[in-house]
């Protein structure tokens, strides 16, 4: 027999996740407290109450303790937390934050409409002409991929498949694509093909490059400015946009006015006010320098914590800028105090506690700590230099941070019933094509089984109508309805109808082949427009196809823990959260019987999951 163990005595819990930061209560109430509070009449009662019924006990109790529904998570799917794989909030003991993107949210298109417009005058000086370039934020969405041999941007599914491509800013048709990725996977390892739109600083560097794609089509780029490949015309987009992330203009333009690019969110203020009063070491790491970080940060929290008595600096026990993700988690690079307020700096031998830095590296930070690994939270927006390396190189935990989250689930409603309308006629065409199927199979083996007999077609079953083949196959018979599934998986009946002959075979084969077209007139279509609420050209963030995830969800399964649209969403499920992934429902878990396959909808999903997070502690 298991003995139980009280979960304050035990280092892990019964999922394997540290119980550090439980709360140790020196008197526990009575057996009649417990039940008093969740309104039970007998503690034993938890065991028998329907879930429902203590949800809304649940809701009453938080309703009654002054804590509305709006600031708590159910009912807000756009600002939920979703969870990949489990994670305790509660026994995390460091709280790492990255700021663009993450702690500070630009408008998209201010922040990259103007950094297209710093590529642009770049790629002037570099001898590009440059005129009617304009910045188009919707060509491109984050996940997508720059297939850089073609000049091409593909959205590729899970398994690298290319679902959807454009050439330059021309979309490519389903033919073009098939021909073209038809035989390949897209592979991110081959860096020197693919690059990933990690970032929403990504945005504006594909815009131009599908621009610029198009001029080189033209023969507009002239030979002495850059050689005539798609290769060379991507570093030389890179080039003109990373100058305007490292050359001061841009920043410069934006410390000037930053009510003109950062979106302001008081809950961020207190979303960390929160963790660190939770007893959470919060640290800020961001690539940007001291002078950017500083006005940002000042711009976005200061006003909020100013009732604290509090300035941004007080949010941190340790702040590292120009940190030079990816590099920051591959090596040990040299460290800088920050040591005067306009940012002079002096080189240091180890991180401390309490103050701000240059450069560094993530062992420092561990080290300097004394906590590493999966006690460390690093919630960042940029899917590799954030997530993949932070988790890869030393298994912290992560978080990623997907603004568009809220947009693409808010889509994700509009689009449900183009969706289920689109299910349908797709299970329609299944249910053809299979009719069609069996039929074709059926008229092979007759010819096979003529052939090696020398005689003619069987002689009808016994018992069986003259009704034409296609009545015959949309009528009911025992089989169809599952009573004698099994005995017709045993016994190979290969007769016909009477009267069937070859011809007739082959004119239902005909009629069939001219529905599953007809179908296809709209399916193509639909397929086309599918997630058209979300972007016009690319559909859905999070899926490829239909049915299947894209390259980008694929990337977040493999390397966020967590995932939301923005950090303050932890505000709404405390700092103890306990996000629990959901279950994960393989291809076999769907119920197969045959009474079960017939009952279900056409277009029932065997995963109806929303993946959104449990929080319990
Ligand atoms: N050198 C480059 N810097 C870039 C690029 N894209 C963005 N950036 C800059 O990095 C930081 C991001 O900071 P973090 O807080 O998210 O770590 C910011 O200052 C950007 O301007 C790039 O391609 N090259
Ligand atoms: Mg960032």
């Amino acid at each position: 027999m298991v003995e139980p163990v009280d979960e304050d005595d035990a280092e892990v819990d019964f999922l394997g996740e540290p119980t550090t930061g439980n709360l140790h209560l020196v008197e526990r109430v009575s057996s009649e407290g417990v039940a008093n509070v969740l309104g039970l009449n007998s503690i034993d009662d938890i065991f028998t109450i329907p879930f429902r019924e203590l949800k809304e006990k649940q809701h009453e109790l938080l309703v009654d303790m002054g804590i509305p529904p709006s600031s708590y998570p159910r009912g807000l799917p756009h600002r939920a937390v979703y969870c990949s794989r489990t994670l305790n909030l509660r026994s995390i003991q460091v709280v790492g934050l990255d700021m663009d993107y993450t702690l500070i949210h630009y408008d998209v298109n201010a922040w990259e409409g103007k950094a297209f417009a710093e590529g642009v005058a770049n790629l002037q000086e570099m001898g590009c002409l440059v005129e009617g370039l304009t910045f188009q934020p919707d060509l491109v969405i984050r996940g997508l991929i720059v297939d850089k041999h073609l000049g091409n941007i593909v959205k590729a599914d899970r398994f690298g498949i290319v679902k959807r491509a454009m050439h330059g800013t021309r979309l490519m048709s389903w033919s073009e694509v098939r021909e073209t990725y038809g035989r390949e996977l897209v592979n991110l390892r081959n860096e020197g093909r693919y690059t990933f739109l990690n970032t929403l600083f990504s945005v504006s560097e594909a815009v131009l490059y599908m621009q610029m794609v198009d001029r080189m089509d033209q023969g507009a780029i002239p030979a002495q400015v850059v050689a005539q490949s798609y290769e060379a015309l991507w570093k030389l987009v890179s080039k003109a946009l990373y100058r305007t992330h490292v050359e001061g203009k841009l920043k410069a333009e934006i410390i000037q006015d930053p009510a003109a690019f950062v979106e302001l969110d008081p809950e961020m203020a207190y979303t960390l006010l929160d963790l660190k009063r939770a007893g959470k070491l919060l640290l800020l790491i961001t690539n940007s320098d001291y002078e950017y970080t500083n006005c940002m940060m000042k711009f976005a929290y200061d006003r909020y914590l100013a009732a604290e008595g509090m300035q941004w600096r007080d949010l941190f026990d340790m702040v590292i800028v120009q940190a030079r993700k990816p590099d920051f988690f591959n090596y040990n690079m040299s460290l800088y105090e920050v040591v005067t307020d306009d940012g002079l700096m002096r080189p240091v031998m180890k991180a401390r506690k309490g103050a701000l830095f240059c450069g560094g590296s993530a062992r420092m930070v561990e080290a300097a700590l004394g906590i590493e690994g999966d006690d460390i939270l690093y919630v960042g927006d940029h899917i590799y230099t954030d997530a993949a390396l932070a988790k890869i190189n030393f298994r912290w935990r992560t978080a990623l941070i997907v603004r568009e989250l809220e947009e693409e689930i808010e889509a994700l409603a509009v689009g449900k019933e183009h969706r289920r309308a689109l299910k349908e006629l797709m299970n329609k065409k299944e249910l053809v094509g299979d009719l069609f199927n069996n039929l074709r199979l059926t008229r092979q083996r007759l010819n096979d089984s003529a052939r090696a007999h020398s005689s003619t077609i069987p002689t009808p079953a016994k018992g069986s109508s003259s009704a034409t083949l296609s009545s015959r196959s949309s009528s009911g018979s025992a089989e169809e309805t599952g009573d004698s599934w099994q005995a017709a998986s045993t016994s190979l009946d290969l007769s016909l109808p009477a009267g069937a002959d070859e011809q007739s075979i082959n004119f239902t084969l005909a009629q069939l082949i001219m529905v599953m077209e007809r179908l296809d007139t709209q399916i193509g279509p639909m397929l086309e427009e599918d997630g058209k609420e979300f972007n016009k050209r690319w559909g859905y963030l999070s899926r490829a196809g239909l049915n299947d995830k894209s390259q980008f969800t694929r990337q977040i399964e493999k390397y966020a823990d967590i995932y939301t649209s923005r950090v303050c969403n932890l505000f709404r499920y405390t700092p103890y959260a306990y996000f629990r992934s959901p279950s994960q429902s393989l291809a076999h878990d769907r119920n197969i019987s045959p009474r079960a396959m017939l009952d279900a909808e056409p277009w029932e999903d065997g995963n109806c999951s929303s993946g959104e997070a449990s929080h319990s502690g």
